[in-house]
């Protein structure tokens, strides 16, 4: 299969991009070990916004490896999915599903690449009871509720999610050798 990862690492602040870079690398090179192709791309890059569509249409699986800044991705990554989805008009996806003639078109319906997979790979110094559990901040949504609006823009291309992974605690407790043995697990199940 080919695969495009999106590394969305980025040197700011408190957070120095290393580990996002880090989790890249790995599942880039896991990926090719399996004997799949792989392409990736930088989020914080001059990255050539045709190029980057072209990429989304020659793969079969998607992943957005990124940090959660101000409780979602960063700006670089709603910038790169901004310029690119956005380009993708005609080939990523037709319109927004709804037709005056067929009123059963409903929104969200228009994309173009039904069939391809996404699957976000993300890193949060927040706990994961803190997204779980119903008396804590995120009030029992999870993580992949929280994350409704990036599934959106993906399945409104017509692409389908897989299983999200998650590293917590990656500030106050970092246990980076687990996290990419856990990694590397998560790949392996969905993609060996
Ligand atoms: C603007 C902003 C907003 C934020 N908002 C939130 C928020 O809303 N909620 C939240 O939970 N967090 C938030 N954070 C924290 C953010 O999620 C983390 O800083 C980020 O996930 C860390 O990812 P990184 O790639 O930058 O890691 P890094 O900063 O590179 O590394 C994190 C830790 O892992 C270690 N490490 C990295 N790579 C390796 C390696 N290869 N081997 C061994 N150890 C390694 C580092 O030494 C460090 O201890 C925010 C940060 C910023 C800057």
């Amino acid at each position: 299969m080919n695969f495009l990862i999106i590394d969305g690492g980025k040197t700011f602040a408190h957070s120095k991009g290393e580990l996002n870079h880090t989790l890249t690398d790995v599942a880039a090179s896991q990926l090719r070990d399996l004997g799949h192709q792989v392409q990736v791309t930088i989020a914080d890059s001059d990255y050539n916004v045709a190029e980057e569509v072209q990429k989304y249409l020659d793969s079969d699986v998607v992943i957005y490896q990124m940090p959660g800044w101000w409780m979602g991705e960063p700006w670089t990554v709603k910038k790169y999915i901004d310029d690119v989805f956005t380009e993708g008009h005609g080939s990523l996806y037709a319109s927004d599903g709804r037709t005056r003639s067929d009123a059963g078109k409903k929104y969200g319906s228009g994309g173009l690449i039904q069939g391809k997979k996404y699957m976000l790979s993300l890193t949060w110094n927040a706990p994961l009871e803190a997204f779980n559990d119903p008396e804590q901040f995120f009030e029992g949504v999870g993580v992949d509720g929280l994350y409704l609006h990036f599934h959106k823009a993906n399945q409104f291309l017509g692409m389908e999610g897989l299983p999200t992974f998650i590293c917590n605690d990656v500030i106050k407790m970092p246990d980076v050798p687990r996290d990419i043995e856990r990694y590397r697990t998560h790949l392996s199940q969905i993609f060996a």
